[in-house]
């Protein structure tokens, strides 16, 4: 929707190797020669000078066999996860040298490009959000038009982009291989397009395959499993425990706390919630349940942590473990009504085609089919979206998710020419109606995608990626008043744990106060008051800007931008993806209740300071907005979704499936699998 100059970037393949000659040795090797063994490491990250560094981990023990163990590590934040395995490939300081060893590596004498490959799937290790973005602006990606250097798949898998000098594929390319890969990795129909176009599943898959043809001997990936749809998931699961268990390569994978850790993964290391720089349980599977067990630990972490590590046959279901009738986003078993206004989008045959002047290279995308309307059978999508409905978009990788939303952002060229409608009216004007301008759908629209992400100037100040929710782009002067001043306050504070360099807000002061006078008070309400003419706490806000914040907040920052104005639509396309699951966790109960409830220690849902005494500025999502969500991932869901759609495969050409949740999907699982239609396909068990 806004088009930020960038310069123009490669499709960058990030691999980290590491250098076998920087490596210790090891005197004994055999058959059992550890392939990695950190014996009390210290790590550090860029200084080694243990009176001034805080260590990025320490006492770190661990050992890899060359066979047989298939490690999954899981942590609460990414940072953390995408650390460890940095220190597994070879980076950051080590100390004492010694204490990380590769004698496999060594003895085998592999070559040093070739030893371990990292590869990770979160914006913060891509650069690219998972997704192959394509030149100067977001809806580049949607053009036909066709550069010289927008490689291939295949000329990218085989190494041939001239743009990447390094790039030497000739001298290790196995054709049996790659032509192995890309069945295996379902690749063959996609081989002739730009990675750029690939959509975000499908970049995934691409760069697995490209580790792969590099032949390492260990390979890491981190959140492999991020964006990919429930058959894809378990597809790629499957191929990669072939690789595994040939040991070619080996494999070690990051999760989140709460995905579930795949049947054929035998080892776990679970690193230390509370630090982040120690590990907390580490052996077998079977090990790490019974340190568990023995730990009768019943916060959240460990619920979840015990749900995901135990094998998906020998689970309790979710209803009963659950100890509440609310969901984590404190709504109830049952939607409440809530009144459908008139449409906001209006999807009247839409079909979206590329390369229609060449019919060896035209593909349809989008509405690939007929459908029956009003008893009438009619050509391509018929979708409205009313004033007060919350839907979840949903659909296999590449069945056109992200261009059914392009099209109502009107990020995407064919929006022109569709039969589509914004807010009552067309793109183009037509006679007696003007169109709708591109200023006034952004105005109208909240929007956060790992695309946003991307193109965002990253040079803005915390306080003003806010306030740009009520700017023509995000470069151009906010339209501001004393309200909009203080809902930005009221943000800011509201997240400044998750935001400010100190982690800490005036709120929790005065909620700390709260505890000695009660839950209501004429002091606190008068501080809080306060906070509504000075903002002298929020300084940070002013001179951080967004490159200052990791990953995980910048996501959190554009999504309140999504929401801050109030805009009558919502889109949150993979909004919440890669976030840590407090945060996300926090994003979604602010969704559904702005200021009013928050989470008491952690799990708990409470009535707020500002609700206890009255002084609400942002109450969460109104009757009066709609909303549309697109995730792969159950965990980032709004509990508030109501209505889903879930896009066929283009090849399938059949219509798209529409429905109703009865309550949150949390609360309903059995919903997820209506949704994927996955009883009619084989079961799904990682
Ligand atoms: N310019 C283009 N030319 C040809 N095909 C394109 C172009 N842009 C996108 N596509 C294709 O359109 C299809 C839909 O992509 P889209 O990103 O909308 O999928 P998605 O459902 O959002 O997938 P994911 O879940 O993986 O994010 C993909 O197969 C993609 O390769």
């Amino acid at each position: 929707m806004f088009r930020a100059q960038l310069r123009r970037r490669p499709f960058v393949y990030t691999q980290n190797t590491i250098r076998l000659s920087r490596l210790s040795s090891t005197s004994s090797l055999g058959s059992d020669t550890p392939l990695i063994r950190l014996r009390n490491a210290t790590i550090y990250k860029d200084s080694i000078d243990q009176n001034n560094a805080s260590p990025l981990f320490s006492d770190l023990n661990f050992t890899l066999p060359p066979t047989g163990a298939h490690w999954a590590i899981v942590s609460a934040t990414s940072s953390a996860r995408t650390d460890l395995l940095k220190v597994l490939s070879g980076r950051y300081l080590c100390a004492p040298p010694t204490a990380r060893s590769y004698p496999y590596l060594l003895h085998n004498n592999t070559p040093h490009h070739r030893a371990i490959g990292y590869i990770g799937f979160d914006a913060e290790r891509s650069g690219l959000g998972g997704t192959a973005v394509k030149g100067e602006y977001l809806s580049q990606r949607y053009e036909a038009h066709r550069e010289v250097t927008d490689w291939s798949l295949l000329e990218y898998l085989e190494g041939n982009t001239e743009l990447n000098a390094l790039e030497k594929p000739a001298d290790y390319l196995d054709t049996h291989m790659l032509s192995d890969v890309i069945a295996n990795l379902n690749l063959d129909s996609l081989l002739h397009l730009p990675v750029s176009n690939l959509s975000n599943g499908q970049t995934r898959r691409a760069r697995i395959a490209k580790a792969l043809l590099a032949k390492p001997e260990l390979l890491l990936l981190d959140g492999p499993f991020m964006g990919l749809d429930p058959m894809t998931t378990v597809h790629i699961s499957s191929f990669l425990q072939q690789m595994a268990e040939k040991s070619s390569p080996n494999i070690i994978l990051s999760l989140r706390i709460g995905d579930d850790v795949p049947s054929w993964i035998t080892h776990v290391l679970v690193i230390d919630p509370e630090t982040n720089t120690k590990v907390r349980y580490q052996g077998t599977r079977d090990d790490v349940l019974k340190d568990l067990r023995q730990a009768r630990r019943d916060d959240g972490f460990h619920i979840t942590l015990r749900r995901s590590i135990t094998l998906a046959a020998a689970r309790p279901s979710r209803a009963k473990i659950r100890k509440s009738n609310l969901s984590r986003d404190g709504l109830p078993e049952t939607h409440l009504p809530i009144p459908l206004g008139e449409p906001l989008v209006e999807m009247q045959g839409v079909k979206v085609s590329y390369g229609l002047d060449n019919e060896l290279s035209k593909r349809t995308v989008l509405g690939n089919w007929s459908e029956s309307v009003n008893g009438t059978e009619k050509k391509g999508l018929w979708w409205n979206v009313r004033r007060g409905e919350r839907w979840g978009v949903f659909g296999p990788n590449g069945s056109g998710k992200t261009t059914l939303l392009s099209l109502i952002t009107s990020d995407h060229p064919q929006t022109y020419g569709l039969p589509i409608k914004l807010f009552g009216r067309s793109r183009i004007p037509s006679p007696g109606e003007l169109g709708i301008s591109i200023f006034e759908l952004q105005s109208r629209i909240g929007h956060s995608s790992p695309e946003v992400h991307t193109y965002f100037p990253k040079q803005l100040s915390i306080r003003r990626v806010l306030e740009s929710a009520w700017a023509d782009t995000p470069l151009s002067k906010p339209r501001l008043t004393r309200q909009k001043d203080i809902r930005v306050d009221s943000f800011l504070r509201w997240f400044a744990p998750e935001l400010s360099p100190t982690k800490t807000s005036e709120l929790q002061v005065i909620a700390s106060k709260l505890r000695k006078s009660g839950p209501t008070s004429p002091e606190v309400k008068r501080q809080l008051e306060r906070l509504n003419i000075a903002n002298d706490d929020l300084d940070w806000a002013d001179t951080m800007t967004f490159r200052d914040l990791p990953f995980s907040s910048q996501r959190l920052l554009l999504f309140l931008r999504a929401l801050i104005s109030e805009p009558d639509l919502i889109i949150l396309d993979e909004a919440l993806s890669g976030m840590d699951k407090a945060v996300r966790e926090k994003c979604l109960l602010f969704l559904a209740h702005g200021e009013k409830l928050e989470y008491k220690s952690g799990s708990k849902i409470v009535n707020s300071v500002q609700m206890n005494n009255d002084l609400i500025n942002f109450g969460g999502i109104q009757d009066s907005q709609a909303l549309l969500t697109i995730s792969h991932s159950t965990e980032d869901i709004p509990g508030c979704i109501r209505q889903w759609i879930c896009l066929p495969e283009p090849s399938e050409g059949k219509p798209a499936r529409v429905g109703e949740l009865p309550g949150p999907l949390e609360l309903h699982p059995d919903s997820w699998s209506e949704i994927w239609n996955l009883a009619s396909k084989r079961p799904q068990r990682l």
